[in-house]
C-alpha cells in the first residue's frame, strides 16, 4: 500500500501486558493525530477485532497515561485468532471499521499472528515489541522489561534483608517464560549466589558447588535466582534438593508471580515506547509491513516479522561469566 493510501491505521495491545504499553499506545494515537491520520483503538487484544471492540481514538484519549502500567485498550491471549476464521472475521470489521493498517503492541505470538492476518487479508502490519520477558530479535530491549527488571530487584532487596536477618536461603523465581533475561540481570543486580538460566546447562552439582562457595567465602544467607523456564528444575524441587543435600540450611521459596507485569514504567520503558510508537506510524506511512520496530545501538530498526519471531535475542555470556566472578 503506497504512502497516501493510509487513511485509518487500528492500533491493538495484545498478549502479556507490560508497562509502557500504554506510552506506546500514546505514542501511536499522537503521531496519528501529528500526521492527520485517524486512529481506532482495538479493545482486548485480537478478540477485539473478532468481536468489533473497536474506539476512535484522538490525541486526547491518551491524556494521563504515559506514567501508568497495564494497558487502557485492555489484552488477551485469543485462541480464535489463532484459526482462519476467526481472522477472517477480524478482517470483516477491519474493513467495516476501514483501518487500512494495523500496528500491534505486543511479543512473538502477536506478531505471528499479524503476519499470518496479512498474508492471508493484505492488511499491512507493523510489530512494536511489548513483553516483560525481552525475547524478541531485532531491539535491545522491549518495552516493559526495563520496569520488569527494577521491580524485581525491589522485590529481591526486600527478600535480602530478611534472608540476612534469619541466615537463610532464598530461591527466587522470576519471569521470562523460555529466557532468561530478567533472571541473569537482576541476578546480577540484587546480588545472587547463583543464577539459573534456560539458556545455560545447568547441572544440580553447579548449584551445589556454588552454595559451597558461599560457605567457604563466610556466607551466611544466599539468594539464588531462577527463571522460570529453568530446565533443572522449578524452585520448589530445587529448593528440595538442596535441603536434601544440605539438611541444615534454612530454606525459604518466594514466586514473584505477576506483580512482575505491573506498575508505573520506567523513564527508559517511556523514552522507548514513545519513539518505537512514533517509529511505527512512520514506518507505515513509509510503505513499511511484516515488520517489527525496534532499538538497536540508539537507532531505529525495522526487523522483518519472519526474522523477529524466529530468531533468538541471545544472552550475554560476558553476563554469565561476570556473575560468576562476583558471587566469590
Ligand atoms: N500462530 C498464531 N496464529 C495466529 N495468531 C496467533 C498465533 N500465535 C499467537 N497468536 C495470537 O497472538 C496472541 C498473543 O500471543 P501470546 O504468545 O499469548 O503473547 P505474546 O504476543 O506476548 O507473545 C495469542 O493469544 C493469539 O491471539
Ligand atoms: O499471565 P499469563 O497468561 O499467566 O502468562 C505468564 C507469562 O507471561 C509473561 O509474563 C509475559 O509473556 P508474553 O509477553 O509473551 O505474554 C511471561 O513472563 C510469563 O511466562
Ligand atoms: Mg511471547
Amino acid at each position: 500500500m503506497a504512502k497516501s493510501d493510509i487513511k485509518t491505521i487500528g492500533v491493538v495491545t495484545s498478549g502479556g501486558d507490560a508497562p509502557g504499553m500504554n506510552a506506546a499506545l500514546r505514542a501511536v494515537v499522537r503521531a496519528c493525530s501529528y500526521y492527520k491520520l485517524r486512529c481506532k483503538g482495538i479493545r482486548l487484544g485480537y478478540e477485539g477485532l473478532i468481536t468489533n471492540n473497536i474506539v476512535e481514538l484522538g490525541p486526547r484519549s491518551v491524556s494521563n497515561i504515559i506514567n501508568r502500567g497495564g494497558t487502557i485498550l485492555k489484552t488477551a491471549r485469543c485462541a480464535e485468532f489463532r484459526t482462519e476464521e476467526g481472522r477472517k472475521k477480524a478482517y470483516e470489521n477491519i474493513k467495516k471499521n476501514e483501518i487500512d493498517a494495523l500496528i500491534v503492541i505486543g511479543g512473538d505470538g502477536s506478531f505471528t499472528g499479524a503476519h499470518n492476518f496479512e498474508k492471508e487479508f493484505g492488511i499491512p502490519t507493523l510489530g512494536v515489541p511489548g513483553t516483560i520477558d525481552n525475547d524478541i530479535f531485532g531491539t535491545d530491549n522491549t518495552i516493559g522489561y526495563d520496569t520488569a527488571l527494577n521491580t524485581v530487584i525491589n522485590a529481591i532487596d526486600k527478600i535480602r534483608d530478611t534472608a540476612t536477618s534469619h541466615n537463610r536461603m532464598f530461591f527466587i523465581e522470576v519471569m521470562g517464560r523460555d529466557a532468561g533475561f530478567i533472571a541473569l540481570n537482576s541476578g546480577i543486580a540484587s546480588g545472587a549466589q547463583d543464577i539459573l538460566i534456560p539458556e545455560k546447562k545447568d547441572e544440580i552439582e553447579e548449584l551445589f558447588e556454588a552454595i559451597q562457595r558461599g560457605e567457604k567465602a563466610g556466607k551466611l544467607s544466599n539468594i539464588i535466582v531462577v527463571a522460570e523456564g529453568e530446565e533443572l528444575g522449578g524452585v520448589y524441587d530445587l529448593a528440595k534438593f538442596t535441603k536434601m543435600k544440605y539438611p541444615k540450611y534454612d530454606i525459604r521459596v518466594t514466586v514473584l508471580g505477576h506483580i512482575q507485569r505491573g506498575g508505573e514504567p520506567t523513564c527508559a520503558d517511556r523514552v522507548l515506547a514513545s519513539r518505537l510508537g512514533v517509529a511505527a506510524v512512520e514506518g507505515l506511512m513509509e510503505g513499511r509491513s511484516s515488520v517489527m520496530a525496534g532499538i538497536r545501538s540508539n537507532n531505529v530498526v525495522f526487523t522483518p516479522f519472519d526474522e523477529a519471531i524466529v530468531k533468538q535475542n541471545v544472552i550475554n555470556n560476558e553476563l554469565i561469566r561476570i556473575a560468576d566472578i562476583l558471587a566469590r
